[in-house]
């Protein structure tokens, strides 16, 4: 935790939407004139492409199951928490972007599969954003949850998941269903001991459920748009939501649990806008005033 530099943890597997969320927290940003400096979950991996390709190989020959860009131990994480730590501490820091595809390789100049040099972050910002795949990670070498000031997870049903990761990394990153079918085998392990935990540590989850047949998610021809899906936010704590003031400004949503509403998959912005802007005003006035 940290008053006077916050810092706000979003947590997704791959392909669930945490690069579509931070949209929504950037329209936040800019209307409420906050500036934010951001890590991408990505810079963290241990390996380039390459190095990753034949550690995963040894692992392989090893006959470890558990080895994957889920697992802790392929990322940066006592990094990644020196560095929240020293964004709490003194609003400095550092990140760099690993490079996924030819259209980020020439923002960045970088070839895809490597990373880009380490920068150092904007001096005055008002927060730290992270999006990614580690950020609420508490292990016995880290404890990121401890540090963040506002964590969300993103996690549709899984097999909505998986239709958004097959047609995301097909459409942009150019590879074939049987490749990432491939992948998320191999990080089923990892899937469930690294990243599914961290959903128990994040403040709000917001989980999108399709209202049509994804009983196959290899075959899907496209992923569910959001009028064809409902999303179910659960509060870690619900004291102090104004749960009647949200169900009345979002048309068709309901209670569903004490600490839970559901909502009509086209007003998740909405719902996000709502319920963020308070916490993110809160925490930036209370990291001005500190
Ligand atoms: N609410 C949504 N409605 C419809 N499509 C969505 C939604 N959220 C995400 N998607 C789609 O799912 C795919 C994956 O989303 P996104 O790139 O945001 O995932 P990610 O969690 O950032 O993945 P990674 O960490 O691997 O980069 C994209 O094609 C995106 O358009
Ligand atoms: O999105 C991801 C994890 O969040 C990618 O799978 C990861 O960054 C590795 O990418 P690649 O295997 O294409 O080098």
């Amino acid at each position: 935790m940290s008053k006077k530099h916050p810092i706000i943890s979003v947590v997704g597997s791959s392909g669930a939407g945490t690069s579509t969320v931070k949209s929504t927290f950037e329209q936040i940003f800019r209307r409420e004139e906050i500036t934010a400096v951001s890590i991408e979950g990505d810079a963290f991996h241990r390996f380039n492409r390459a190095d990753m390709k034949a550690e995963l190989q040894k692992h392989y020959d090893e006959s470890d199951p558990g080895f994957s860009h889920f697992s802790y131990e392929a990322n940066e994480l006592v990094e990644l928490e020196r560095v929240f730590r020293e964004y709490g501490e003194t609003g400095k820091g550092k990140t760099r972007h690993y490079i996924h595809d030819e259209t980020e390789a020439e923002r960045h100049g970088t070839p895809p599969g490597h990373f880009t040099p380490w920068d150092d972050f904007e001096n005055d910002s008002d927060l730290l954003f992270y999006e990614g795949l580690h950020g609420c990670v508490v292990n016995d070498e880290v404890n990121l949850a401890q540090l963040a000031d506002l964590k969300i997870g993103v996690v549709p049903v899984i097999n909505l998941e998986w239709t958004q990761k097959i047609h995301r990394d097909r459409a942009s990153r150019g590879y074939s269903t049987e490749a990432v079918t491939d992948v998320i085998l191999r990080r089923m392990h990892s899937y469930v001991n690294c990243i599914v935990p961290q959903f128990s540590e994040t403040d709000i989850n917001f989980q999108r459920v399709p209202v049509v047949d994804t009983s196959n998610p290899f075959i899907a021809r496209w992923i569910p748009t959001p009028d064809e899906s409902l999303v179910v936010i659960r509060f870690k704590n619900p004291r102090g939501i104004d749960f009647p003031y949200l169900t009345s400004m979002i048309h068709g949503s309901w209670m569903s649990r004490a600490n839970s509403i559901v909502i009509p998959g086209n007003k998740q912005d909405l719902a996000m806008q709502l319920i963020l802007t308070p916490l993110i005003e809160r925490l930036v006035r209370d990291g001005r005033r500190a």
